[in-house]
């Protein structure tokens, strides 16, 4: 039997239709406009494509956007000051400075200058420490996405046993966290883990984020598993002509898609909930600025 599809497109459209009224009601009752900052140094063509549509996103949801794209060779020391610029800035309620930084950046300097309050990331100290705890803030975006998308798939996730490939800060460990509290049995799985297709086998849940192109295979999932793939890999694809790519999941797709009850695509899938859930983000820093309280639709 075929996976039924989950389509994070349609999904994330519905939440930018629920973060819009958020919006119209901040504005008219508090008079508060929530506003992001995305600040992108260098000029990788992949990111610049993906901070152009946060932005345009940002400004049709009815916040306020600022964008700051510095050249490649720009000192830490700028990218500290303007960051602590914005920390200051009442109209900003969200920062995000755009992963990979060049060489001569310390992104851990950079995690550590942003404001915990305006952490739409979810990468400081403070921000990991309360998703951890279970206290209102920023839920990193990404897995913020899945768990909304795992959620509508599944109604109650309690008891489900969810395998999550990856163990990086900005997913695999958040991630692990948000299915915890779900009441979820977890398992973190990587690089070093000991017999991963058998381990992935007794997963109703799984999820894929370790960044190497259809690492799981079909014949891992087991029937009628739910399959999250979060991987989104650019892969040159010259038969589409020169200088094409396509991008591929952590999933076989195909193959999945056969044994599994329900699967992401890539695109389609976890990509536009991950840009989605950073708007939400910036409604969630907004009213807890403001010592308001956070819509619960749009948070974990
Ligand atoms: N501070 C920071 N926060 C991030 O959240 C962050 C980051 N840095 N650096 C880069 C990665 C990557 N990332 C993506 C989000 C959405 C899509 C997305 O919308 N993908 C579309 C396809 C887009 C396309 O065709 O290229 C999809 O999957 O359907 C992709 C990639 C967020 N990241």
């Amino acid at each position: 039997m075929a996976a039924k599809i989950i389509d994070g497109k349609s999904f994330a459209a519905g939440l930018r239709g629920r973060i819009a009224d958020h919006v119209v009601r901040l504005k008219a009752e508090h008079g508060i406009t929530p506003g992001l900052a995305v600040v992108i140094v260098g000029h990788d063509p992949g990111s610049q494509v993906y901070v152009a549509q946060k932005a345009k996103q940002t400004v049709e949801m009815g916040m306020h956007s600022e964008k700051y794209e510095l050249p490649e060779d720009t000192s830490e020391a700028d990218v500290l000051a303007l960051v602590r610029k914005l920390n200051a800035d009442p109209a900003i309620h969200g920062i995000l400075v755009q992963l990979p930084v060049p060489k001569q950046i310390d992104p851990l300097k950079i995690i550590d200058t942003i404001d915990p309050a305006k952490d739409v990331d979810c990468f400081t100290p403070a921000s990991v420490g309360k998703l951890a705890i279970g206290l209102p803030g920023p839920v990193s975006c990404t897995p913020l996405g899945c768990l909304m998308l795992l959620r509508d798939t599944l109604g109650d996730l309690s008891g489900l046993h969810a395998v999550v490939v990856g163990r990086s800060n900005l997913v695999g460990k958040p991630i692990a966290q948000l299915l915890l509290r779900e009441s979820c049995t977890v398992t973190i799985a990587h690089s070093r883990t000991r017999n991963l297709p058998d381990l992935v086998r007794q997963a109703d849940i799984v999820i894929a984020a370790v960044g190497r192109p259809e690492m799981i295979r079909g014949d891992w999932i087991k029937p009628g598993a739910t399959v999250i793939d979060v991987g989104i890999n650019r892969i040159d694809a010259p038969e589409r002509g020169e200088g094409k790519t396509r991008l591929l999941g952590d999933v076989a797709y195909k193959e999945a898609a056969e044994v599994a009850g329900a699967i992401t695509p890539v695109p389609g899938g976890v990509g536009p909930m991950t840009i989605a859930c950073l708007l939400a983000n910036t409604v969630t820093t907004a009213s807890l600025i403001h010592g308001l309280v956070p819509p619960s639709d749009l948070t974990a």
